[in-house]
């Protein structure tokens, strides 16, 4: 396909998403009903579908319409490529530009939900500005060495014998960095024989933040994919429990540790109760807007009903571990979050509702620090 049948083919998806389809699924049935597409021109649409779901406000001013062609032209004119080198009406090219399409509206939106503006300008006063630039951005491409396979000096070099080169990323001691969009990472050999994850930078940082120790009982309470069970049983060197209140978003752990050589132990809600960890890990649910650059889909699907459901859900999910939290033990809630509402205020009303607990310090990163967006606090059991 030319460039511009990808853009063509990149407005047809993000009018589905705009009805409400899902865009990894639009993205999907678009490849199924138009098989003369190559991988390569799948994942260029992709990469345009994301890129204007990163700029899905302003996109739509600067192209003036709330529509797939509307958001393209506006990503374009943001993005400084000229029009009417993709609008040319040749071939699959989206058609020419019309005199109302010429203008070049003022395009001022912030690129995240108007209810959460607020929020985050609050938070971040004057990194505001810098901070919504960086979430505009793509998210890097981040390695993490598994400690029970390799160190990252160990894992730098098992990637350059495949011919990548990873830089070191200051977050975190196990994080290394990849040029984006680097395909030859999954079939590496540092990667196949598990010296190697991919995983952000500041998701590293912050199962470097709970210290895990060797020998201790440790419980990943959100295990979900396992993002943060791998790590922590690669640096505690001994087995972790895990649990999710949807065993199924665990389904494919087994295969994961066991390429990465660590123990986890699945568990049932039902057999927590009465056991005891010295740490357990909390990566509640939460809005993702740390991560939105990865995932920007959910900046645009966000509403205030589903933030006040997710802050429900972290209200639970602290209720639920406090017990399980052996005496002199620790609790690391986590989010992957930007928003007060659902880090430092969702510890604040934990610890006024509950008596014998202390938060010792916590951590808050932005994509302006390198990586996602992530915060965890460190409370402790007395
Ligand atoms: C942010 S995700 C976890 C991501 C995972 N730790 C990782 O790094 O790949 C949150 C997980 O919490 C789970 N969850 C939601 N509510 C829960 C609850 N009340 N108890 C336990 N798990 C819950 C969800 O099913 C989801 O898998």
């Amino acid at each position: 396909m030319v460039p511009a049948a990808r853009y063509a083919a990149a407005i047809e998806v993000l009018d589905r998403i705009t009805a409400g389809a899902r865009a990894p699924i639009a993205l999907r049935d678009w490849g199924r009903s138009n098989r003369f597409a190559g991988s390569g021109d799948r994942r260029a649409i992709g990469d345009i579908v994301h890129d204007v779901l990163r700029h899905w406000w302003s996109s739509a001013q600067a192209g003036g319409a709330e529509t797939g062609r509307g958001r393209v032209l506006g990503l374009l004119r943001l993005t400084d490529v000229d029009p009417e080198t993709v609008f040319t009406g040749v071939g699959h090219a989206p058609a020419v530009l019309d005199e109302a399409e010429r203008d070049f509206p003022v395009a001022d939106a912030s690129d995240v939900p108007d209810f959460v503006e607020p929020m985050l300008r609050a938070r971040f006063s004057e990194d505001f500005s810098n901070l919504i630039d960086a979430m505009r951005s793509r998210a890097p491409l981040d390695l993490r060495a598994n400690l029970l396979k390799a160190d990252r000096d160990q894992a730098r070099a098992a990637l350059a014998a495949d011919g990548i080169d990873v830089e070191d990323v200051a977050l975190s001691t196990t994080a290394l960095r990849a040029p984006t969009g680097d395909r030859r990472i999954v079939r590496s050999a540092a990667y196949l024989d598990g010296l190697v994850e991919l995983q952000d930078a500041s998701s590293q940082a912050v199962v470097d933040f709970a210290q895990p120790k060797r020998g201790e009982r440790i419980l990943d309470y959100c295990t979900g994919a396992g993002g943060k069970a791998l790590p922590l049983a690669a640096r505690a060197a001994g087995p972790v429990d895990v649990h999710d209140i949807a065993p199924a978003r665990m389904r494919d752990l087994p295969e994961r540790a066991a390429r990465a050589g660590v123990t986890l132990r699945a568990l049932s809600t039902d057999a927590l109760a009465g056991k005891h960890w010295d740490l357990v890990f909390a990566d509640a649910p939460c809005s993702g807007s740390g991560s939105w650059r990865r995932d920007p889909e959910g900046k645009i699907r966000l509403t205030p009903q589903s933030l006040a459901d997710v802050q429900s859900a972290q209200t639970d999910v602290l209720d639920a571990c406090a017990p399980l939290v052996a005496p002199g033990g620790r609790l690391i809630y986590a989010t992957c979050s930007l928003l007060p509402a659902e880090n430092e205020e969702a510890v604040a009303a934990f610890l006024l509702r509950t008596s014998g607990w202390k938060l010792l310090r916590n951590v808050s990163l932005t994509p302006l620090d390198g990586g996602d967006g992530f915060f965890a606090a460190w409370l402790e059991h007395a």
